[in-house]
């Protein structure tokens, strides 16, 4: 059973602990969504090949954080069974017990009427619609569904990072070109790629809370085939858009530059796996941070090329 009050496992100060604003802000995984932020508004800069004006920019922010922290918050009740058991998460506010279930259902569901309503009075119906789908499928999809169920969870339920740039493009524009979808494609290929690198370091864990993660089922050297195959596939597709001349040169060598980085990465922690090697950090740990960098710098350079030359 969860309570709203917990003691100091001390003993020593009897005097309840009470939850903060941090402990709240800390269940909207602020981190993550840092990034998934950043694909919305640069997606809004492309969709308006320009500036989308500070009052739209600012209800989208507030709104995607909101919608995304409160796919996080119910990802933490859901999960605090195994997070408890994991040492990356054992200290989650939902594990502790520190927040209670019904807070932190309020307080999920009160992000997310939130913000559903703010994008639909102040963007644009559309807008609100895929924040919610990118709800439902983290939540649902994801997390309730194939999280413990198949080691494909990633790929299919990776769909749900994939909302935000459409969030924000439809934010601009009402609707969604196909522009727009390859932004959300690059993210579905390049989530393997992100998370499988990290799965790696931390697949004891999932091993232990029965998590069918792809390294825990199918082993290391599967694993980074994986991630190399989806990291041609995003680089492949990333060069894409080029074609259909919605972007230009300048998104075209970046889209190369940042793609043989991810490649080369991905091809070095292939090898370092195939010639009978233990995964090491040194060679998992710079492709999973690159993958973060990679993402951010693609969709700036697709942001700055299509306002300077569009
Ligand atoms: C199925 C999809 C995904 C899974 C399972 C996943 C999983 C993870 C995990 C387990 C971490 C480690 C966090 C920690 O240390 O507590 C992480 C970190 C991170 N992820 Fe993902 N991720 C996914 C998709 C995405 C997407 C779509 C984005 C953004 C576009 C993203 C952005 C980040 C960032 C910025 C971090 C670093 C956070 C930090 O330093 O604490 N992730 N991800
Ligand atoms: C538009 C919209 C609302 C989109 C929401 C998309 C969203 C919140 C994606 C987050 C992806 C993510 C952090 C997965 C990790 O979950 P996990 O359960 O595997 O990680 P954990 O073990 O750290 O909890």
């Amino acid at each position: 059973m969860t309570t709203d009050r917990v003691t100091p496992a001390s003993g020593v100060n009897s005097r309840p602990l009470r939850a903060t604003w941090r402990d709240y802000l800390s269940l909207t995984k602020p981190k993550v969504i840092s990034l998934l932020l950043w694909t919305t508004l640069t997606a809004m800069v492309m969709a308006a090949r320009g500036w989308p004006g500070l009052w739209l920019l600012t209800v989208v922010s507030l709104a995607g954080y909101m919608s995304a922290g409160s796919a996080g918050v119910f990802n933490m009740i859901i999960d605090r069974d195994i997070d408890l058991k994991m040492k990356r998460t054992a200290t989650r506010p939902t594990t502790s017990g520190l927040i209670s279930t019904r807070n932190a259902a309020i307080f999920g569901t009160t992000l997310q009427v939130l913000s559903f309503v703010m994008l639909w009075v102040w963007a644009t119906p559309l807008a609100a619609w895929m924040s919610l789908a990118g709800f439902v499928t983290y939540v649902v999809v994801y997390t309730l569904w194939l999280k413990r169920t198949t080691w494909h969870n990633i790929v299919l339920g990776g769909a749900a990072g994939c909302f935000p740039p459409l969030v924000g493009w439809a934010a601009v524009t009402g609707d969604l070109n196909l522009f727009a979808w390859f932004l959300f494609a690059i993210i579905f290929f390049w989530t393997p790629v992100h998370f499988w690198a990290l799965a790696l370091m931390i697949k004891d864990e999932y091993r232990e809370v029965g998590i069918p993660m792809l390294p825990v089922v199918h082993g290391d050297r599967l694993t980074v085939a994986q991630i190399g195959l989806y990291a041609i596939y995003t680089v492949v597709l990333s060069v894409m858009p080029v074609f259909f001349r919605e972007v230009g040169w300048l998104y075209f060598l970046s889209a190369l530059g940042l793609g043989g980085l991810l490649l080369q990465r991905s091809w070095g922690l292939y090898r370092h796996v195939m010639a009978g090697n233990k995964v090491e950090r040194r060679v998992a740990v710079p492709l999973y941070l690159y993958s973060m960098l990679y993402l951010a710098l693609l969709f700036v350079a697709a942001a700055v090329d299509r306002v300077l030359l569009g």
